[in-house]
């Protein structure tokens, strides 16, 4: 019997992983893909033609970056339905509004009516009856010295010149978002207490939590 089987996580489930640049979602999304025999969903990120420009200038390309993000992660989002599930995807469509857009337009570097030009689109293409939600987010925590210190370690050229501030900013304000997140059930995990890199074999720690987790919900919906 494999893990999935083991755990009852159902075969069609979509999992997203959610938290701040540098936690570890990537990895996750890959150790528990592998573990699940899921397929997975990543975010482009050498790819992302707007990335590197936004990271030199905010407010010229925070609104080109939204839009790119958007129409790539909705792309993801009916790709896995229409698949009929069975993955794991890397970072969750809520935050690229609720925290980036959110952050950039309450900095600053968002303009105004570029924001709500954004936002109205999102919520047209979201925030619907129609629009397939993950069956689970599982959010990422983890101190910011320890999340900083992973993005210095995985040394993308563009993160290392951005002052640690922004960061921090992120840090705090997923940590509000989160716990008024109802998108859809939330399980929280700390990065401290499963080290998947370093202990491969507590990847199945993780699935027998999302297994339970997966349970319960399901039997308060019924
Ligand atoms: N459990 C872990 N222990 C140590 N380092 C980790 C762990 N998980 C991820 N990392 C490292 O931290 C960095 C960021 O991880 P990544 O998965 O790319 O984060 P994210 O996708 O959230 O930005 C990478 O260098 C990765 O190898
Ligand atoms: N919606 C977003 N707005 C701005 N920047 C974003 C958004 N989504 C992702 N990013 C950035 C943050 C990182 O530099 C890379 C990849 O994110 P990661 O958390 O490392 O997967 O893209």
């Amino acid at each position: 019997m494999n893990l999935r089987e083991k755990y009852g996580i159902p075969s069609n489930a979509v999992i997203t992983i959610a938290g701040t640049v540098g936690v570890g979602k990537s990895t996750m999304t890959k150790a528990l893909a592998d573990a699940l025999h899921f397929k997975t969903s990543f975010e482009k990120v050498d790819a992302n033609p707007y990335l590197d420009r936004f990271y030199e200038d905010f407010s010229k390309w925070s609104f080109h970056l939204q839009i790119y993000f958007l129409a790539e992660r909705f792309k993801e989002q009916k790709r896995m339905f229409e698949y009929g599930g069975g993955f794991i995807q890397d970072r969750s469509i809520y935050e690229d509004t609720g925290i980036f857009a959110q952050m950039h337009k309450e900095k600053g570097t968002m303009d105004p009516v570029d924001h709500e030009t954004y936002t109205s689109l999102f919520e047209a293409m979201v925030m619907t009856p129609y629009f397939p939600h993950p069956d689970l987010l599982i959010y990422l925590e983890g101190t910011l010295d320890n999340i900083i210190d992973r993005i210095h370690d995985r040394g993308r050229p563009m993160e290392q010149q951005t002052p640690i501030a922004y960061w921090e900013e992120m840090h705090g304000r997923y940590e509000k978002w989160i716990d008024s997140f109802n998108g859809c059930p939330v399980l929280r995990l700390n990065i401290n207490d499963y080290d998947i890199v370093k202990n491969p074999e507590n990847v199945e720690m993780i699935i027998e939590r999302i297994g339970h987790f997966m349970e319960q919900t399901a039997t308060l919906r019924r």
